[in-house]
């Protein structure tokens, strides 16, 4: 059985206060977007993930795929699986692929083992297993609080743009990017900011983690600006780096930027 599991970015990122447990509250609207990896699940002798595409750091034995899949298992009487994650969403880009990963195959799981989850049982397994992962169950736009698992609606639909996404060949660790940030409140909630005609997203919407990471990697700073002189209504950032996304009324080619980053067009 197979899934397609999507990567997200994020439009507008507030990190507004440290938490007790370590963790940090913030704003931001997930977007869903068109960079896929495979997850296959087939029955086996022993449970393994076996990994195919881009590198992932660290060991197949740490996967993600395999925390889901155990965190299920405690509850239900799984048979044995061969789970292949065919990886193609960059890591440590700030596109939430190793998040989407473990919640498709919560749902596979759900799906191949009759397990009869509902979408808030399902959100309640993948909050377990990274702060992003929640919202990859329901994976439609929304408005995301608290750690980034607390959902409100959103209106919000891009499908008339050409989104673009640009990977420079650095790796940002979300633990490390956090630890570099000094939260604060925005004076208006980005609830209300997202509703503001596109245009004006640029003059409005900040992922509060760009000005510490620019500052460690001015390539990726770069990459905005070139975006924004390519045309784009509104560029930024997606998470804690290092990719950056830009919203574009028409199709744009960009060789310039394919040079030496990763260039995905209409995602
Ligand atoms: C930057 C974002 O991508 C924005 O969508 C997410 O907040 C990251 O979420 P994630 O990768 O699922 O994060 P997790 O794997 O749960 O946590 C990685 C590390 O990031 C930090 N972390 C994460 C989420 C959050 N709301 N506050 C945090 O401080 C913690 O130090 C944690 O140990
Ligand atoms: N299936 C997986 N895909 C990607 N990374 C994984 C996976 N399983 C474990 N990891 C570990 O998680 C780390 C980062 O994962 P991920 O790609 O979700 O982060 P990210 O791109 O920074 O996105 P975000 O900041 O939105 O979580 C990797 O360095 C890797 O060691």
């Amino acid at each position: 059985m197979l899934a397609f599991a999507n990567a997200k970015i994020n439009l507008g990122l507030y990190v507004t206060e440290k938490r007790p447990d370590g963790y940090h509250n913030l704003e931001t609207v997930f977007y869903p977007v068109k960079i896929n990896d495979v997850i296959e699940i087939t029955d086996a002798e022993e449970t393994t993930c076996q990994i195919k595409g881009i590198d992932i750091p660290g060991s197949a034995k740490d996967n993600i795929c395999l925390k889901a899949f155990e965190l299920l298992k405690k509850d239900f009487d799984l048979p044995d699986q061969q789970i292949t994650l065919l990886k193609n969403i960059p890591v440590g880009a700030g596109l939430g692929g190793g998040s989407s990963d473990a919640a498709f195959l919560i749902k596979l799981l759900n799906d191949k083992f009759q397990l009869g989850l509902n979408t808030h049982q399902m959100e309640d397994y993948a909050r377990q297993l990274g702060a992003d992962c929640a919202f990859f169950i329901n994976n439609r736009p929304v408005f995301a609080e608290g750690r980034g698992d607390e959902f409100s609606e959103v209106d919000v639909d891009l499908s008339g743009y050409k989104i673009i996404l640009v990977k420079p060949p650095v790796h940002v660790s979300t633990a490390d990017a956090y630890s570099g940030i000094v939260p604060h409140r925005s004076s208006k909630s980005l609830k209300e900011l997202i509703q503001l005609p596109l245009r004006d997203w640029k003059s409005n919407l900040k992922n509060d983690f760009e000005s510490t990471v620019f500052l460690k990697y001015p390539e990726i700073a770069v990459i905005k600006q070139a975006l924004y002189h390519e045309g784009a209504i509104f560029a930024a950032m997606s998470g804690s780096g290092s990719s950056v996304f830009a919203i574009f009324e028409h199709g744009v080619k960009l060789p310039g930027l394919e040079k030496d980053n990763k260039v995905f067009y209409n995602i």
